[in-house]
């Protein structure tokens, strides 16, 4: 597995290394040991899908609040999506700034994010479906969220008017006081 850096820290790319024969090839997609080396999470509790019918489709920007802030890791297994990260930590040096990642069913890539960071992505084509791996257990009394085109974080979407949930169209506008103080 090669580990990428990316502008946000503690926020990695992981890119399975493939074994390749005339069947296909295999790779790794999680190490406990290669996880711990680097001080990422190695104990997930709840791994789920995520599926999508249509292209253009936003889920984000979530998060969790403190002290129940959670790492994830997504994979994106059928499909692909425009992934992006906002560093939401108080006092960050990159604190409002954004990175999008490609995830794809064929390059199977997986971004790993800490807590601090909120989380969201766009479906590039229909049917995308991501499997995520969550080291919290599911509350819904402690998700939360930013809206997607918040003018605090300026995300550039590949599409204009996507397809979202109730609750994201209703997300509150990002104030400071709302940043995690990790
Ligand atoms: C996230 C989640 C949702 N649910 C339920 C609640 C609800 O009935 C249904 C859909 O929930 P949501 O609308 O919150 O799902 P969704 O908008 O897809 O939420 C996800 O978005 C992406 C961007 C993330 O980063 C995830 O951590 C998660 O917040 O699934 C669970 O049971 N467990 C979970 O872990």
């Amino acid at each position: 597995m090669l580990f990428h850096t990316t502008s946000l820290e503690g926020v990695f790319l992981i890119e399975p290394e493939q074994l390749t024969d005339n069947r296909g090839f295999f790779a790794r997609a999680f190490c406990r040991d290669q996880f711990k080396e680097r001080g990422l999470e190695e104990n997930f509790q709840q791994w789920s899908i995520s599926s999508n019918i249509h292209k253009g489709t936003i889920r984000g920007m979530h998060f969790q609040n403190l002290p129940f802030a959670e790492s994830k890791m997504i994979q994106c297994i059928q499909g692909s999506v425009y992934d992006v990260v906002v560093d939401i930590r108080k006092g960050s040096k990159t604190y409002k700034q954004w990175e999008a990642f490609r995830l794809s069913g064929e390059n199977h890539h997986m971004l790993y994010i800490p807590p601090g960071y909120a989380h969201g992505f766009q479906t590039l084509e229909p049917h995308s479906t991501l499997y995520y791996h969550m080291s919290g257990i599911y509350d819904p009394a402690v998700q939360n969220g930013a809206r997607y085109d918040d003018p605090a974080f300026h995300i550039k979407w590949i599409y204009q008017d996507p397809v979202i949930s109730e609750r994201d169209a209703h997300l509150a506008p990002w104030r400071d006081e709302y940043a995690l103080h990790l």
